[in-house]
């Protein structure tokens, strides 16, 4: 799956990865109205609405980026309704022919870990009937309780052929509580970046590693050292946009060869039709504006990058 991502970040010279993350008032009143209409004020209609959202979007990006990530807690907290519409989401995004990067950040040993990693990435077995959960071609995973909780998931990825993003430097302000501590000279993070590293280097891909890392837009500098210590392991780099990461931060974060690196941006795109910049694609052009954001960051990655 590393090699289709990277097929398609270069096809579409597109490093981008695009999150949904629906809440409610992202939604365009169009599809917001509509779904209270249709199933009154439920978590259903919340449901039908994020999925209609997604679509949308869906629909006017599919050409320009190569993934999107969902974030599983924004359908989560609408229980069963919710993780219907995350299912379909998924669904319809690979449908479309995108990588999918289920950010679901799970982090659980032995067979927890296998069960999440089944659920997610692999497949169950019911009486010689096999179905799929969640479908996503990569997971996020938090490695905080050690290799217990990695090689199961590794497991499934090599045995599916699917991948992993390890959290290793977060975006947000306290990442440094416990990533930044010293352990010996190194910082917690260079440890865990290490420890990605070995274990990416028995589960490669043509020419990078299906266990990725996050690595924060946010902590530039950190972002060069970590691409030094993780020289075959693509990075996911949440933080862009909306949490301040700028393009021109994000050279580091690239190999030489162009590639190691997929930049995400989630309410800088989905709810690009309620910033005043977009103001031509309100409402009902809600998707165009999220398009529109897309083709805007790329020319900005573009250029921070020649
Ligand atoms: O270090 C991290 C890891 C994950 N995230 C997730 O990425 C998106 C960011 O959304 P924006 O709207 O572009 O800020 C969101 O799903 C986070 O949970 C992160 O921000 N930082």
């Amino acid at each position: 799956m590393i090699n289709l991502l990277i097929d398609k970040i270069k096809e579409q010279n597109s490093p981008i990865v695009v999150g949904l993350d629906p809440k409610v008032e992202f939604l365009p009143e169009c599809v917001r109205e509509k779904a209270f209409k249709d199933f009154g004020h439920s978590s259903k209609a919340i449901g039908e609405a994020f999925y209609e959202f997604n679509k949308g979007i869906i629909d006017h990006i599919y050409d320009v980026v190569p993934s999107v990530k969902p974030q599983i807690a924004m359908y989560e907290q609408y229980g069963i309704e919710g993780l219907i519409a995350y299912k379909k989401t998924v669904d319809y995004a690979k449908s479309k022919g995108l990588v999918v990067i289920g950010d679901i950040k799970r982090g659980d040993i032995a067979s927890t870990a296998e069960a999440y990693a089944v659920g997610h990435l692999g497949q169950v077995t019911i009486e010689g009937n096999t179905e799929r959960g969640f479908d996503s071609d990569f997971i996020t995973i938090n490695p905080y309780m050690g290799y217990d909780t990695i090689k199961p998931f590794l497991d499934v990825c090599k045995e599916e052929n699917r991948g992993l993003f390890v959290l290793v430097k977060t975006s947000n302000p306290s990442s440094g509580d416990f990533q930044d501590l010293k352990v010996g000279d190194d910082f917690l993070y260079e440890r865990v970046a290490m420890k990605v590293d070995e274990w990416g280097q028995e589960h490669m891909g043509q020419e990078y590693s299906y266990v990725g890392a996050v690595v924060g837009a946010t902590y530039p500098e950190v972002g060069k050292r970590l691409r030094e210590l993780m020289p075959k392991t693509y990075f996911l780099v949440p933080g862009y946009g909306a949490q301040g990461g700028k393009a021109e931060d994000m050279a580091h974060y690239f190999n030489k060869d162009g590639l190691g690196a997929i930049i995400n941006s989630s309410r800088g795109i989905i709810a690009a039709h309620k910033n005043p910049k977009y103001e031509q694609f309100k409402n009902e052009g809600f998707a165009m504006a999220s398009r529109q954001a897309v083709l805007d960051m790329k020319k900005e990655l573009e250029e921070a990058l020649r």
